[in-house]
């Protein structure tokens, strides 16, 4: 049941504060509000994700505590809070990259456009291509440019290029080159590479690289983009460039991203959530609204930098 926290007004007093739910705290006691659901946060558009009563175990290390909060579609979330807080934890609940992870349990919904993902004859591939993923060091193939761009498709069978293909006439070899030029110009990176798409990709700078991670992420059509850090390996001048482009994607796609860079979170967010060390979800809602004028004590600490 979702307890529903009343904000501060003139009734509200430094010696108590009562919920709606009629419990109070006394100042002094604790001067933290806590709900156990953000699922209040209003925008505009539809949910694209929703995850409630969000439970993570690994073991008997409970991770995530019932995590509750809807994200908008096209729109960038940053996920923000101390290190072990849960914050990749949560994201991996996005696309159950936990299913990979054996000590993890996982308990609660997250739906994707209304549709349970965790329900049994979830095609775990076909997720995966409409929820993809972007992690903290980039980690292109040894392959050509072109190889990791067109890996996805050529995986899921959107596309045949290899010998048997061309054999029996089946070859999609324009619609590849369609696809890798589509992707390459969607990561901003086209300009740069395309005079050398058969190029093996690790001689690329890191921040191309990155950019080749998302433009590989790009070609098999997801609907959202999870990204965990995705510059926190990078120089500023190819950070700033991650960062206009998260702000470009989010066009089209809903983008999840988990950073450490507070400063970030407020550049390129829409809406921030806060989990704080134990696994919760502290605070959630407009970026501005959060950095500004944070709802939560703890929230307001961590911001200004005291602790994390
Ligand atoms: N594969 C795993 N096996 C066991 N415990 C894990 C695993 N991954 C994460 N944890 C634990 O779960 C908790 C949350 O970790 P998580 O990596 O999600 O936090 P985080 O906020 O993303 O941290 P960071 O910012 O340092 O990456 C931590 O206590 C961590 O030790």
């Amino acid at each position: 049941m979702t307890e529903t926290i009343t904000t501060d007004t003139d009734e509200t007093t430094d010696t108590d504060r009562t919920t709606e739910a009629g419990q109070t705290t006394v100042a002094g006691e604790t001067d933290e509000r806590t709900r156990d659901s953000w699922t209040d946060y209003e925008f505009e558009g539809d949910a694209k994700l929703a995850a409630d009563d969000l439970d993570v175990h690994y073991g008997s290390d409970h991770a995530l505590k019932g995590i509750s909060m809807e994200i908008p579609e096209e729109s960038v979330t940053a996920l923000i809070g101390p290190s072990g807080c849960g914050k990749s934890t949560f994201l991996r609940c996005l696309n159950r990259m936990n299913d990979r992870i054996r000590a993890a349990s996982v308990d609660g919904s997250v739906t994707i456009d209304g549709e349970e993902i965790y329900q049994d004859g979830v095609n775990l591939v076909e997720l995966r291509k409409r929820v993809g993923m972007v992690f903290q060091a980039p980690n292109p193939f040894p392959k050509s440019i072109r190889d990791n761009v067109a890996y996805g498709p050529r995986k899921h069978g959107d596309i045949e290029t290899g010998v048997l293909s061309r054999l029996t006439g089946r070859d999609d070899r324009a619609k590849e080159d369609e696809i890798v030029e589509r992707s390459l110009r969607r990561a901003a990176l086209w300009d740069e590479v395309n005079d050398r798409l058969d190029d093996n990709a690790i001689g690329l700078s890191g921040g191309q690289q990155q950019r080749l991670c998302i433009a590989r992420c790009l070609a098999t059509d997801p609907e959202v983009i999870l990204m965990d850090e995705p510059a926190s390996a990078l120089d500023p001048i190819a950070t700033s460039k991650i960062e206009d482009l998260i702000d470009d994607l989010a066009e089209d796609y809903t983008v999840v991203v988990v950073t450490h860079n507070m400063q970030q979170a407020a550049r390129i967010s829409d809406q921030t959530a806060v989990f704080l060390t134990g696994g919760e979800l502290v605070e959630y809602g407009q970026t501005d609204q959060v950095f500004e004028n944070p709802e939560s004590q703890r929230v307001e600490d961590y911001i200004t930098g005291k602790f994390g």
